[in-house]
């Protein structure tokens, strides 16, 4: 299974570019000030770490005076103080970042399109919220932390050159070489980085699909196979894990080498000079000290770069989401005011989930206001899509549906959707209380006596004031505490709170008993009377309630009319009622 929906992860390798990497970072605030303070400090500290580097050179000498040893003390409790500024501000920073960019990220998926929510695991888009987007703040605290380490590198450069200029001129001939091994490493550290996400996403997609199976699992026996398919995924990040432990080791090493050649040019070219009397007897000591300070602060140079480059490859899952498409629900035209009074036209639609396999064809139907609607047809035709294009959750890929004058495509998402009440066969609640979930999606205060008049249009208050607490009572997670028709009553109890103008409901008995399937969806059209209610059922009962039928045909127009008219000009629907034991008198059907 691969992680970044079903294009995979090459596509994405392509579109995110170093370019729109750094743009990431234009995208929301970023607290300047106190990278900035961490960047002071830092360049403060410089100074006191070179200080300090003078009084260990006097202390090797063997000019242990009070005055040295005291402002060695002194200036290294304040080297450790400063340092605790700069990190306490830099880590500050680095935090705040991680939520602006978290919040930018959870906006977004907020708004994706539902093509592009599809398309990606819900999994990955978790891993990306969770996991990938710690890494934002890396690059600037980076930024910050390369500014200083530049400035050290610098100014110690000089200290040393004055110390030595000869010795240090051999060694910043090595500097060259240090760049080109840290530039190799960094461009393995991204491959590297690009694969640990990868497959960290795709472990969290394997588990979470799979442990919310457990049942379907333990109920056909499926653990070996599960324990293989799970090694699988565990596998992949454990190579990723161990590619870059050994990226890691390289890195160690290569920086140790160096070090190490630096210090045997020291050795040779520095006991050379000391033959020669051009440096004293102590000079290899106490370049060797500035030489440390130069090699730590173009060590810290380089592994930004590495950051840089391995944190490219920790966001580019992020980026790729970032710079996708967007839905604006406030984007478009106002839906004029009223309540219901408008026929739902679908003038020539056609629709796939994926185009070139399409769902709906060439589908023209009109959807009177103020009355039900049931929609019937065999398994796929097509209902459950045609009420998700009534609602804008899917754009037509030709054709338009219209909401009486107003084209869905030009109107506002936002306002559109809140006209519609949807009751689905399986509704997602969330934890929390009854009331909570009933109450979900309400602005401002909602009385007790609001929600348990709806609970009440439900056929839920019944079984919610057996419960321990009540309305109070928590429904677990996604519900678990509820049995299916339950949480189906407290979804229907929430969805009629609302009072939307258009009802759709999608199968929203198939959960009930018989007898509460059909008392519910009388009260429910009792109580949405002069409406419009969209009903996709399959038991003929509820359909023959209906006010008008439409029958679709693997996403055509079959027929469309009322119980008698369709009779006589559905053959699908006749073989219906036949099929659930209807009894077809003449053009009559009666139980
Ligand atoms: N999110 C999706 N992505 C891709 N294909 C989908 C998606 N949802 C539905 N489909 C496909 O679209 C077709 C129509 O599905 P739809 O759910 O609209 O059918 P339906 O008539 O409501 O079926 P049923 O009576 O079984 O609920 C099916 O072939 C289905 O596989």
């Amino acid at each position: 299974m691969k992680r970044n929906g079903k294009d995979g992860s090459q596509q994405q390798k392509q579109i995110f570019s170093f370019r729109s990497y750094i743009s990431f970072y234009t995208r929301f605030p970023i607290p300047w000030w106190l990278f900035i303070a961490s960047l002071v400090f830092g360049l403060v500290n410089t100074e006191v770490v070179l200080a300090i580097s003078k009084y260990v050179i006097q202390i090797n000498k063997g000019e242990l005076y009070n005055g040295v040893i005291i402002g060695y003390s002194l200036l290294t409790v304040l080297n450790a103080v400063i340092a605790m500024f700069s990190n306490l501000c830099g880590e500050y920073g680095i935090q705040k970042v991680t939520l602006r960019a978290r919040m930018l990220l959870w906006n977004k998926i907020l708004h994706l399109p539902m093509r592009e929510v599809e398309r990606r695991q819900p999994s990955s888009l978790i891993s990306g919220v969770v996991n990938d987007i710690t890494q934002a703040s890396a690059v600037i605290h980076m930024i910050f932390s390369t500014v200083a380490s530049i400035y050290g590198f610098i100014r110690c450069c000089v200290e040393m050159a004055r110390f030595n200029a000869k010795l240090s001129a051999y060694m910043l001939l090595l500097v060259p070489l240090a760049v080109g091994v840290f530039a190799l490493v960094g461009q393995l550290q991204y491959r590297m980085m690009l694969r640990r996400y990868e497959s960290l996403g795709a472990m969290t997609e394997f588990f979470s699909e799979h442990i919310s199976a457990a049942k379907h699992v333990k109920a056909q026996a499926m653990e070996g196979l599960e324990a293989e398919e799970g090694l699988r995924a565990i596998d992949e990040r454990y190579k990723a894990d161990i590619y870059y432990a050994f990226m890691e080791v390289l890195q160690v090493f290569s920086n140790t080498l160096y070090t190490s050649i630096g210090s045997i040019a020291i050795a040779l070219f520095g006991s050379d000079m000391i033959r020669k009397g051009q440096m004293p007897d102590t000079g290899i000591n106490d370049f060797t000290t500035y030489k440390g300070r130069v090699d730590q602060y173009q060590a810290e140079v380089l592994t930004h770069y590495q950051t840089l480059k391995g944190t490219q490859g920790a966001l580019q899952y992020v980026g790729v989401l970032l710079d996708g498409p967007e839905e604006d629900p406030d984007a478009g035209y106002d839906l004029p005011e009223g309540r219901a009074k408008e026929d739902i036209v679908l003038e020539r639609v056609s629709f796939g989930y994926d185009p070139r396999q399409p769902v709906l064809h060439d589908l023209s139907l009109t959807i009177p206001a103020g009355i039900t609607t049931a929609i019937i047809g065999n398994n796929g035709c097509g209902k459950s899509t045609l009420l998700k294009l009534l609602q804008g959750i899917y754009l037509p890929d030709s054709g338009r549906v219209w909401l009486g004058e107003s084209a869905v495509d030009k109107v506002k998402l936002s306002q559109l959707r809140r006209r519609f009440g949807c009751i689905f066969q399986h509704n997602p609640l969330f934890s929390g209380s009854v009331r909570d979930n009933i109450a979900y999606g309400e602005k401002g205060e909602v009385s007790d006596e609001a929600v348990a008049g709806a609970a009440r249009l439900a056929d839920a208050d019944g079984f919610i004031s057996q419960l321990p607490e009540g309305y109070d009572s928590d429904v677990g997670m996604s519900g678990a505490l509820l049995s299916g028709g339950q949480r189906q009553r407290v979804a229907i109890a929430r969805t009629l709170l609302s009072d939307p103008e258009y009802l759709l409901m999608d199968e929203a008995g198939a959960s009930l008993d018989h007898k509460s399937d059909m008392t519910i969806f009388r009260a429910v059209r009792e109580h949405m009377k002069g409406r419009t209610i969209v009903v996709v059922a399959h038991d003929m009962r509820t359909v023959m309630e209906a006010d008008h039928i439409i029958v679709l045909n693997s996403g055509s127009l079959e027929a469309a009319g009322t119980h008698e008219e369709l009779l006589k000009t559905s053959p699908t629907y006749r073989s219906y009622l036949e099929l659930q034991g209807f009894a077809l008198a003449g053009e009559e059907a009666g139980q």
